[in-house]
C-alpha cells in the first residue's frame, strides 16, 4: 500500500489540480493507496505515522513543495520506508536536485517500478531538513516572497525565481548585517559582518538560487556558504549579482567550507529557514545525517 499526502496550498493550489490526475491514474492501475488531503504539519505527521505502524506501506508520497516533504521525512528519516516526490510546490528544491519528474504518467511508473537511492539528511536541533538551513538575509527575503501579492503571478508562469529577485533588491537595502560564533567540527571561528550563513546538504533554495554549488546529498557532509565582511554596496553590486551565476564564487566576501557538525549563535535573534520553512531556532545545532533517507528516483 502507498500513502500519498497532499496540501492544497502547496503551489498557490497546483498540488490539487495535479493529485485529480494522479488518482485517477492510480485507480486505472489498481494500485492500493491511502491518501492525507492536509492541512497541518501535526495532521500528515500524525496520519503518516499511525499508517506506518499499521499498513505494510512500500513508500509514502508527498504532492506539494519543500515544506510538505519536510513534515513528512520527520517520520521517514532513519526508516526503511522510502519518500517519493511529486513537485506541487513554488520552489520545489528538493525535486529539482534529483531531478524527479511533474508528469503524472511517468511519477507512477516511478513508484512502481523506480529504484530507490540513499541520501544524506541535515538535522537542526531535533529536526530533519533535506535541502539547506539557512540564516540572514534568506529569512528575510523567503517571509517577503511568502506574502508577496505578485507570488500567485510569477507561480503561474513557473518564474518563482523572479519572485525571488525582486524580493532580494528590496531586502538588500535594508537588512542590517550580524557578527556570529561558529563551531564547525570542533573549529571555533567569528563571522564579523555577516550576510549569510548557509549550511546545504543540497545546492540550492528559493526556486533554484544554488547557494550551496558543491553539495552532494550522498557524501555524508554539509557545505557551508559565508557572505560576510563587505559593505552594502560591495554585496550588491558584486556578490549578490554572482550568486545568481549559480557558480562558486572566486572573490572577497564569499567564504565556502565543509562539515559533519556545525554551531551557530548570532549577536541578535535572527530566524532562520530551513527547508523553504522559517523556523525560530538560536543557538542551532547542525549535524549531518549519512544515509538517513531512502528516495524513490521518479525520474
Ligand atoms: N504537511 C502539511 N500539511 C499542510 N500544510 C503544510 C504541511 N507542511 C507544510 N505546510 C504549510 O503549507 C505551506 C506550503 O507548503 P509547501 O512548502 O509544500 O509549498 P510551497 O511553499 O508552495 O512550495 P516550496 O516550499 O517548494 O517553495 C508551508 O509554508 C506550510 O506553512
Amino acid at each position: 500500500m502507498f500513502i500519498f499526502i497532499i496540501n492544497s496550498s502547496s503551489g498557490n493550489g497546483k498540488a490539487t489540480t495535479f493529485w485529480r490526475s494522479l488518482e485517477k491514474k492510480l485507480h486505472t492501475e489498481n494500485v492500493p493507496f491511502k491518501k492525507l488531503v492536509s492541512t497541518s504539519t501535526n495532521e500528515t505527521r500524525h496520519f503518516v505515522s499511525h499508517a506506518l505502524k499499521t499498513n505494510q506501506v512500500r513508500a509514502v508520497g508527498v504532492i506539494g513543495g519543500d515544506g510538505t516533504i519536510s513534515s513528512v521525512i520527520q517520520e521517514l528519516a532513519n526508516t526503511s520506508i522510502p519518500l517519493a516526490i511529486f513537485p506541487a510546490g513554488s520552489g520545489n528544491d528538493t525535486a529539482r536536485m534529483f531531478n524527479l519528474t511533474n508528469c503524472p504518467e511517468q511519477f507512477i511508473q516511478g513508484i512502481l517500478h523506480g529504484k530507490t537511492t540513499c541520501i544524506d539528511l541535515l538535522q537542526l536541533n531535533d529536526r530533519f531538513g533535506i535541502t539547506v538551513a539557512g540564516v540572514g538575509i534568506d529569512t528575510t527575503i523567503e517571509e517577503k516572497v511568502k506574502h508577496a501579492s505578485y507570488l500567485p503571478f510569477f507561480n503561474k508562469l513557473g518564474l518563482v525565481s523572479l519572485a525571488y529577485l525582486i524580493a532580494s533588491i528590496g531586502t538588500a537595502l535594508t537588512f542590517k548585517p550580524f557578527n556570529a560564533k561558529i563551531t564547525i567540527d570542533h573549529q571555533k571561528q567569528f563571522v564579523h559582518h555577516a550576510w549569510l550563513i548557509v549550511c546545504g546538504n543540497t545546492t540550492s533554495y528559493g526556486g533554484g538560487l544554488k547557494i550551496c554549488p558543491d553539495a552532494n546529498p550522498t557524501d555524508g557532509q554539509f557545505n557551508l556558504t559565508m557572505f560576510h565582511g563587505i559593505n552594502r554596496f560591495k554585496a550588491m553590486t558584486r556578490i549578490f549579482p554572482a550568486l545568481l551565476t549559480g557558480k562558486p564564487i572566486r572573490k572577497n566576501g564569499i567564504t565556502y567550507s565543509v562539515g559533519k557538525e556545525l554551531t551557530i549563535s548570532t549577536d541578535r535573534l535572527i530566524p532562520v529557514i530551513f527547508d523553504g520553512e522559517i523556523i525560530q531556532a538560536m543557538p542551532l545545532h547542525i549535524k549531518i545525517q549519512p544515509h538517513a533517507l531512502q528516495l524513490l528516483l521518479t525520474t
